[in-house]
């Protein structure tokens, strides 16, 4: 069985005042709801508007207490709960590289920041024949996430020295293979002991593939996208979109490849169905009788299992505000 989740994500502008002084953000909250608590998704949408709205183009000092993230999240999740919205996770994110979140299935609370540094590498371990036995390089992006009241500003200083070592470096001087999952191990083990409220390193190597790192398990994400139409029972008439995936993959680390799963693999197994799905009327699919969001994240899902057994979860979105989440259940 699989659990399906809706998210929504409400943009919103906003001034505030801090140590800084005065300054605006473009906002994004970010709200993720299980489908089974929830009629439809437009209903989550329209009742979270109402809730962000009188933040939109407002002075937020004037609104709330406290205008840092945390305590902004803290109070737009109190809104929302007030008017009865089923929440699972809410994510606030304050400029492009930083935001904050809040795990309401657990309550566990932390604060992101994303960096971003160029580097060259090869990877020795694969094939003389694979592209990326070649040297080559890429525009990383590193997103540190952090527990324990460590904020934005404190996950800069933790960088610092890092950048300065990566930074227009060759990673091979670094680490033997330096694959993103081995890059995203060894991020862990330098910052942790200066920092016990880090909770996971994120490495993108391009902005199509990215790895994780707790400091236990890798996990691993696809993008891929598809154009398709549609028909389904919310919608007027048969309608069309462009739409976003993200596949994640659960798999142990290859001990000489270092790397779990090669991302050009996943890519590979996966073009079969895309090329099903591209192109194409979904709810004329077999087996996808629904074709609204959250059917067509559950059949990419089951879909995909022969292929991919390793894929856990998988994210789609049909535009700039709706998403589903279709995931495996643990066990
Ligand atoms: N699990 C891993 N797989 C791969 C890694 C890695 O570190 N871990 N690294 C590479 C290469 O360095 C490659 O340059 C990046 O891979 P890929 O995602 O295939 O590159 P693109 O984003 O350019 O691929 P698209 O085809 O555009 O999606 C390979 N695999």
């Amino acid at each position: 069985m699989e659990q399906g989740y809706y998210t929504i994500s409400l943009p919103f502008e906003a001034a505030r005042r801090d140590h800084r002084g005065w300054h605006g953000h473009s906002f994004c909250l970010r709200l993720r709801s299980n489908a089974t608590a929830i009629s439809d998704h437009e209903w989550l949408l329209s009742e979270a508007a109402r809730v962000v709205e009188p933040f939109d183009y407002s002075l937020l000092n004037e609104q709330v207490p406290d205008v840092a993230d945390p305590a902004l999240l803290s109070e737009l999740e109190q809104r929302l709960r007030a008017v009865g919205l089923p929440l699972n996770r809410l994510a606030l994110r304050s400029a492009p590289d930083r935001g904050a979140v809040i795990d309401l299935c657990d309550g566990q609370r932390w604060c992101w920041r994303s960096f971003r540094f160029e580097a060259a590498h090869q990877l020795p371990n694969v094939p003389p024949s694979h592209p990326c036995h070649r040297m080559h390089g890429h525009g990383y992006r590193v997103i540190l996430e952090a527990a324990n009241g460590e904020d934005a500003e404190a996950l800069g200083q933790l960088w610092q020295p890092v950048a300065a070592q990566l930074h227009r470096s060759c990673l091979n001087d670094v680490l033997v293979n330096p694959t993103s999952e081995r890059l995203a191990e060894w991020i862990w083990m330098r910052l942790r002991m200066y920092s016990s409220g880090l909770r996971r390193v994120h490495v993108q190597e391009t902005e199509h593939s990215g790895c994780f790192f707790d400091g236990f398990h890798h996990t691993i994400w696809k993008a891929q996208r598809f154009e398709a139409a549609t028909a389904h029972a919310a919608a007027r008439s048969i309608t069309g979109h462009g739409y976003r995936l993200r596949l994640y993959l659960s798999a142990p680390l290859d001990p000489d490849l270092g790397w779990t799963l090669d991302y050009a693999d996943v890519k590979a197994a996966f073009a079969p169905l895309r090329d099903s799905l591209d192109h194409h009327r979904l709810d004329q699919l077999h087996g996808l009788a629904g074709g609204d969001l959250l059917s067509v994240a559950k059949w990419i899902l089951n879909q995909a299992n022969a292929q991919l057994p390793e894929l856990y979860r998988v994210d789609v979105s049909e535009d700039e505000q709706r998403g589903v989440i279709a995931e495996r259940d643990p066990g």
